[in-house]
C-alpha cells in the first residue's frame, strides 16, 4: 500500500486486514465450537454406549444371578430429573397427603417400583420380604445414607446411634443398651408423674382440645425426666431454660425434615440459626451431665427420679460429645414417635365408642389405680387396640437406606412382581410402612378399619407389621414406648367414661422426621369417673 495524500489508501487496507483478521477470528470460533461440539457430541456417544453396556452387562448379571430385568417404573412425563413426581410429591407434601400419595402408587405401580428422584433412580417398596432383607439379613449392604442420614445429620452429626453406621453404630448402640433392660422401663413412676399432669390439663367442660399437643409435651417430659433426671415440666412449669430448650428441639427437628427433602442442597443454605438451636440444645444437655457428674457421690440429689439415664451412661466415662449425641439422639427418637402414636390410638378410639367400653372393662377387670407392668402387659384387650393404632399410623410411617454395594432384593421383579431383582450401587430405597400395613392382600378387605379383635382372630404376621422395625436397629425404645402408651391409656379411661371426635376431615398426615396429625387430634371428653 502507498500512501495518499489523504491516506484513504492506508485505511482501506487497514480495513481489509482487519476484516480479515475478523474473517479469521469468525472462521476459528467456528472451528473451536465446532470442535467443541463434536467433542461434546463424542462425550454424549461415549457415555450412551458405556450406558447401554453396562446396562446389557447388568442385566446379564441379573439374569445369572435368578433376577428379573423386569421391574416396574413409574411413568415419567419428564424422565430426566423427575421432575413431575417430585412436584406431585410436594404438592402432597404441602397438602398432608404424602403417604396416601405413596399408597396410592404401591396400588398404580405395584408394590416395589422405580421412580426417579431428582436425577437419580430411587427404589420404593412396601413389601415385607424387601424390608427384611434390608433391615435384617443383608443389613450390611444397605446402611444408613441417602435422605435418612441427611434428615438427621444436621442435628445429631454422625456419631449418635441414629446415624452411625458399622462399628460407631455397635458402639453407641451398646452403650445405651444397658439402659433399656425390663426393670427401667417397668418403674412406672416417671410415666405416672407425667399422666397425672396430662390429665389434669384435659379440659372437663367437654370443650375441644388437641391430644397430640397435650401428649407431644407429656412425652417430652417423660423422656427429658427418664433420661437426665430433670423434667422439662411442660405441662406445669417449665422453665425459660426448658421453655428454650422445647423451642429449639421444634425448630431444629422442623429444619432437620427439610433437609430430608432438599437432600445435599440444604447444606449450600445458610443455617446459622438451626447451628445456634443445636448448639443450645447440646449446651442443655451439658448442663444437666455436668450436674450429674458433681453430683455422682452425693446423696440425695433433687432429681425427679430414681433412675436416670444420664447416671448410668456416665459410668462408662464416654465423651461429654458422645453422651450427648446419644441423649439428643434418643430424646429425638422417642418424643414425637411415642407421642404420635398414642395420638393415633386416641384418634381411632374417639371413632369407636364400642372398643371404648371394652377397654373400661378391662380396666375395671384389673382395678387398680395404679397398674404393675405385670398387669399392664397381660391386659390382652388393650394391647391389641395400641397394636391396631400402630398399625394403622406408624409414626415412622415410612424410612429409607440406599445400597452400598450391588445386592438383590428378594421381591419386585416379574409380571407378578414376586421375583428377587438386582439393584445397582448406590440406589437409594424407600418404603412405606403405612402402606404396607394396611395392605388388604395382608391384613384383610377391612385393612383400612379400626378392628383390635382382628389380632385375637389368628392373624400371623412377621416383618408385614414392624411400627418399630426389626433386625438388628429394631427400635430400642419398644418396651420404654409400648409401656407408657398402655399406661397412659390405662389412666386416661379410669379417668374418663369416653372420647369424642371433633374433627371429621380426612385423615391428614404432616410428614417431617416422623409422621403426626396435621390438624392435631381434636377430641372432647365425658367428664365422669368410672
Ligand atoms: C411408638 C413409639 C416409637 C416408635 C414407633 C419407634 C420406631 C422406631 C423405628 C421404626 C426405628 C428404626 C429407625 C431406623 O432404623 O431408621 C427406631 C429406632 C430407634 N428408636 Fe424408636 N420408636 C418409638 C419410641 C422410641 C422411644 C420411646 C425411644 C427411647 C426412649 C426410642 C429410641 C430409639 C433409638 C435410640 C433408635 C435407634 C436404634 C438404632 O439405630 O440402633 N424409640 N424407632
Amino acid at each position: 500500500a502507498t500512501a495518499t495524500t489523504d491516506g484513504g489508501l492506508d485505511l482501506e487496507v487497514v480495513n481489509a486486514s482487519k476484516q480479515q483478521q475478523q474473517q479469521h477470528a469468525t472462521k476459528g470460533i467456528l472451528w473451536s465450537s465446532s470442535i467443541l461440539t463434536i467433542y461434546l457430541l463424542a462425550l454424549i456417544a461415549v457415555k450412551l454406549s458405556l450406558s447401554l453396556v453396562n446396562r446389557f452387562l447388568f442385566a446379564r448379571r441379573a439374569r445369572a444371578l435368578g433376577c428379573s430385568t423386569s421391574v416396574p417404573v413409574y411413568p415419567h412425563k419428564e424422565p430426566i430429573l423427575g421432575l413431575d413426581s417430585f412436584v406431585e410429591n410436594l404438592l402432597a407434601l404441602r397438602g398432608h397427603r404424602l403417604l396416601r400419595l405413596f399408597t396410592e402408587r404401591f396400588l398404580k405401580y405395584g408394590n416395589t417400583y422405580y421412580i426417579i428422584s431428582l436425577g437419580r433412580w430411587q427404589l420404593m417398596t412396601a413389601e415385607p420380604e424387601n424390608i427384611k432383607t434390608i433391615l435384617g439379613t443383608k443389613m450390611e449392604d444397605w446402611p444408613i445414607a441417602g435422605p435418612r442420614l441427611l434428615t438427621v445429620l444436621p442435628v445429631l452429626g454422625p456419631n449418635s446411634v441414629f446415624t452411625a453406621n458399622g462399628q460407631a453404630w455397635h458402639d453407641a448402640r451398646a452403650m445405651i443398651r444397658p439402659s433399656f433392660v425390663r426393670d427401667q422401663i417397668a418403674d412406672l413412676e416417671c410415666f405416672d408423674r407425667h399422666i397425672t399432669n396430662l390429665l389434669a390439663a384435659v379440659p372437663r367442660d367437654g370443650s375441644t382440645f388437641d391430644m397430640q399437643k397435650l401428649l407431644l409435651a407429656m412425652t417430652m417430659d417423660s423422656s427429658t425426666d427418664f433420661m437426665l433426671g430433670y423434667s422439662t415440666n411442660s405441662l406445669t412449669k417449665a422453665s425459660p431454660e426448658a421453655q428454650q430448650f422445647l423451642r429449639d428441639f421444634e425448630y431444629a427437628a422442623r429444619e432437620s425434615a427439610k433437609s430430608g427433602l432438599l437432600g445435599m442442597l440444604y447444606f449450600y443454605l445458610p443455617r446459622r440459626e438451626l447451628t445456634a438451636s443445636v448448639k443450645r440444645l447440646r449446651a442443655f444437655i451439658l448442663g444437666y451431665l455436668r450436674r450429674a457428674v458433681a453430683e455422682k457421690d452425693r446423696k440425695g440429689s433433687a432429681k425427679d427420679r430414681n433412675y436416670v439415664f444420664l447416671d448410668e451412661v456416665l459410668k462408662l466415662n464416654a465423651s461429654e460429645d458422645h453422651t450427648i449425641d446419644q441423649i439428643l439422639s434418643i430424646i429425638i427418637a422417642g418424643r414425637d414417635t411415642t407421642a404420635v402414636a398414642t395420638a393415633a390410638v386416641f384418634y381411632y378410639l374417639a371413632r369407636s365408642p364400642a372398643v371404648v367400653e371394652r377397654v373400661r372393662e378391662e380396666i375395671r377387670e384389673v382395678g387398680e389405680e395404679k397398674p404393675t407392668w405385670e398387669q399392664l402387659k397381660g391386659m390382652k384387650y388393650l394391647n391389641n387396640v395400641v397394636k391396631e393404632g400402630l398399625r394403622l399410623f406408624p409414626p415412622v410411617s415410612s424410612n429409607s437406606r440406599a445400597a452400598n454395594k450391588e445386592t438383590i432384593l428378594p421381591r419386585g421383579g416379574g409380571p407378578d412382581g414376586k421375583q428377587p431383582i438386582l439393584v445397582p450401587k448406590g440406589t437409594p430405597i424407600r418404603w412405606s410402612l403405612i402402606s404396607m400395613q394396611r395392605r388388604k392382600d395382608i391384613f384383610g378387605p377391612d385393612a383400612e378399619e379400626f378392628r383390635p379383635e382382628r389380632w385375637d382372630e389368628g392373624l400371623r404376621v412377621g416383618w408385614e407389621y414392624i411400627p418399630f422395625h426389626g433386625g438388628p436397629r429394631i427400635c430400642i425404645g419398644q418396651q420404654f414406648a409400648l409401656t407408657q402408651m398402655l399406661y397412659t391409656l390405662y389412666k386416661f379411661f379410669s379417668t374418663f367414661k369416653s372420647i369424642e371426635a371433633r374433627e371429621h376431615g380426612p385423615f391428614l398426615t404432616r410428614s417431617s422426621l416422623t409422621s403426626s396429625f396435621a390438624n392435631g387430634c381434636m377430641v372432647s371428653v365425658t367428664p365422669e369417673k368410672m
